[in-house]
């Protein structure tokens, strides 16, 4: 029987060397799995790794950086050991990936429908023609209006909100196991973030793909998500079921974080709590538990040793030694 796991990461360490000359481990140690045909989310503020994680599962890490130590598997297949030729053939194919801000991802001087059927003719041995219509037939399920007309249009012409759906289409196009969203909806206005995420997961209810979304918005987890993996200073801080997490947050930090959500009925400017300070620089994490100088919770212990990554019951891990009990 196939493993229900479609990603396995397993003590993931990324190198980088600072300017300094001393190394530094932006991804320190990172572990979780993405279940067939399930949603999870990898959240946590801007700079504490999440999308260097993603990259390295891509293997598209940026020069310089390099995987130290740790397992990737996808599929039951070794992602870090395949050769280049064959890790190109996954990506694209059998993993994609979206990015934040889809005018980066696009190509400005080609116009929307080549660049979506050039990922077609990439990875499969199809007519021009053919390939064209099933880029109109992607473009029409992902609710581009004009269709058609749109196949012509450069990327400047479009609004936000469909070059974020031209970008989900050529992720979708050659119908892949795992989707890695990376903060897709940021860039948008909240009724196109609730179209984009709607359309996600309607796609992946069709085709049983797997998704992993990197948020720093807890209201995307709640909307979206199976599982959540909470990341702080290149670490898992907190995992769980988006209902454990929700109902039983333990970490400080995740607690943090959903204190950070604007209240919808309630006055934004008073209800937008956000948690002291910043996330720590790399080759800047405390001694002890990387969080302990934004914790209201912390003491002598925590600013001296490190806690490990816990089970509190039932699956759900906490890098905490004062997890919060929060009603
Ligand atoms: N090319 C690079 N060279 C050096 N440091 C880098 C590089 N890319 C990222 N970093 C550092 O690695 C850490 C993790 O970055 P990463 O982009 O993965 O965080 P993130 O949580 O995904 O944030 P964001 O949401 O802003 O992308 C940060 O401290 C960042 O400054």
């Amino acid at each position: 029987m196939a493993d229900e796991n479609l990603l396995v990461i397993d003590g993931l360490r990324d190198v980088l060397t600072l300017k300094n000359g001393e190394a530094a481990y932006p991804v320190d140690g990172v572990s979780f799995t993405v279940p067939r045909s399930k949603t999870v989310g990898l959240v946590g503020e801007s700079g504490c790794g999440k999308s260097m994680t993603a990259r390295t599962v891509m293997r598209i890490l940026d020069k310089g950086i390099s995987v130290a130590e740790g397992h990737i598997t996808f599929d039951g297949e070794d992602l870090l050991a395949l050769p280049e030729p064959k890790m190109r053939d996954i990506r694209g194919n059998r993993i994609a990936m979206i990015f934040q801000e889809p005018m980066t991802a696009l190509n400005p001087s080609i116009s929307v429908g080549k660049q979506v059927r050039e990922a077609i003719l990439l990875h499969e041995k199809v007519s021009r023609a053919e390939a064209k219509e099933r880029v109109i037939q992607m473009f029409r399920e992902v609710g581009i209006p004009e269709a058609e007309r749109r196949y012509k249009s450069y990327p400047h012409q479009l609004s936000g909100g469909l070059r974020q759906r031209i970008c989900i289409a050529m992720g979708m196009i050659c119908n892949p196991d795992l989707l890695i969203a990376d903060e897709p909806t940021t860039a948008l206005d909240v009724t196109v973030e609730a179209q984009i995420l709607e359309l996600m997961k309607r796609l992946q209810r069709e085709s049983g793909m797997s998704i992993l979304i990197i948020t720093h918005n807890l209201g995307v987890v709640a909307d979206i998500c199976d599982e959540v993996n909470v990341m702080y200073a290149g670490q898992i801080v907190e995992h769980a079921t988006k209902a454990e997490i929700f109902n039983r947050p333990l970490h400080p930090y995740t607690i943090g974080l959903m204190d950070a959500i604007p209240r919808v009925n309630g006055d934004m400017e008073h209800d937008l709590h956000t948690i002291p300070g910043t996330v720590p620089a790399l080759g800047n994490f405390p001694e002890g538990c990387r969080f302990c100088t934004r914790c209201p919770f912390a003491d002598e212990r925590c600013r001296t040793q490190a806690p490990a990554l816990e089970d509190a019951g039932d699956g759900h891990l906490v890098r905490c030694f004062k997890p919060q009990e929060v009603r």
